[in-house]
């Protein structure tokens, strides 16, 4: 009989390893699909849904929470809401936080009947920066959290060693030596911007439900609880400071503060993103830091919009990490706007004098 659940793919991987320039990459390709993407962010900011491409295909956004933990019934809503419609998807993508467990996720689709009947996960494929990730793996974290990019790298039915162009020769092999530790066999796409074959991705059928199912099990009976919160721990120390602001930054003030920001405090802002407006420019500027590597784009490369002639201009930028000043935060990116001088008024005509 033939099978006509629609399959489902879970794609994870650590902040900034480049999960969102796999689905622009998917997104563009040539693969005759009717794709629906549905996106989980991490931040009070949201980004990324201005950074995913837009085209013909649906995207569902889900930015109350992180969808491994406190948003699961969300996620069973807009299925819901998915498996009802008569236009069926020919497969459907989950991009999740970067500081998500890509188990309880694939668990959602095991939850009851309906679940079964209408959808069947695909893969869990997982992103791994090959410059940072050991930076997360190594990371020390507080007895009994989790250590989230482990989880991605030992759950991944197929793994995509990203960013190979900014990793040493011995830093791959690190890599490759732990991937072969947390996950031995696992199909390894080696690239770089996400360029892979998407024909590996699309309905490859590689989840293989033991692995998860073990897992979360285990995290159960370690918390001692059957509720969806309490079954696993995210590092506290781990959140986001979000920013929004009225107006233009000073291209150079900008620079400058956000390069020494990030040389100073690497290690511990794991991953910082905006859509910014720059004085003396028509164009949207976007950031991305990962750890202390920066990179830069803008409307006028394709990466976002433009500003439309009366959009207001609003800065809006995350940083995620560990131990985040707010305070600071706020005010070194406050500090960047622009002093934009008043126009100067027409002097008013005097009062003949009498
Ligand atoms: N040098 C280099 N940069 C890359 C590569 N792949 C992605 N990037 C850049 O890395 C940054 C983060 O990429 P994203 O796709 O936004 O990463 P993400 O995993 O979606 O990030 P979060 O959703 O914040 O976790 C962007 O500036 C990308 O252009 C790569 O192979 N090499």
């Amino acid at each position: 009989m033939q099978d006509t659940r629609t399959p489902v793919t879970i794609i994870t991987g650590f902040l900034g390893s480049g999960k969102t320039t796999l689905i622009n990459h998917i997104l563009t390709s040539d693969h005759g699909r009717k794709i629906c993407i549905i996106e989980n962010e991490f931040g009070e900011v949201n980004i990324d849904n201005a950074l995913v491409i837009d085209t013909i295909e649906e995207i569902f956004e889900m930015n109350n929470g992180c969808i491994c933990c406190n948003i699961r019934g969300d996620l069973v809503r807009v299925l819901d809401k998915i498996r009802k419609r008569k236009n069926k998807f020919d497969a459907i993508f989950i991009e999740t936080t970067g500081l998500a467990d890509p188990a309880p996720v694939a668990h959602t689709f095991f939850m009851d009947d309906g679940m079964k009947e209408s959808f069947r996960v695909d893969a869990i494929v997982t992103m791994v920066d090959c410059k940072h990730v050991m930076l997360a793996i190594n990371d020390d974290r507080p007895v009994g959290c989790l250590n989230e990019a482990e989880r991605q790298l030992a759950f991944a039915d197929k793994l995509i060693l990203n960013k190979v162009d900014l990793a040493t020769k011995d830093e791959k092999k690190e890599v490759l030596a732990c991937i072969k530790g947390v996950n031995p066999g696992v199909e390894i796409l080696e690239c770089e911007y996400a360029k892979v074959d998407v024909e590996k991705i699309l309905d490859a059928r590689a989840f293989e439900f033991g692995k998860t199912l073990t897992a979360e099990l285990e995290a159960r009976d370690a918390a001692g609880s059957g509720s969806d919160e309490e079954d696993h721990v995210h590092d506290t120390r781990v959140s986001s400071v979000g920013i929004v602001l009225d107006g233009e930054l000073d291209t150079e003030k900008f620079q400058e503060w956000l390069s020494k920001l990030l040389s100073e405090h690497g290690p511990d802002i794991f991953r910082s993103k905006g859509i910014l407006a720059m004085h003396g420019t028509d164009e949207k500027l976007v950031f991305h830091g990962v750890h202390s590597i920066l990179q830069f784009g803008s409307s006028a490369e394709g990466n976002v919009k433009a500003w439309e002639e009366d959009e207001p201009r609003v800065c809006r930028a995350v940083f995620i990490g560990k131990n985040l000043d707010r305070e600071a935060l706020d005010k070194g990116f406050r500090s960047c706007l622009a002093v934009v001088k008043p126009r100067s008024k027409e002097p008013k005509s005097k009062e003949p004098e009498a």
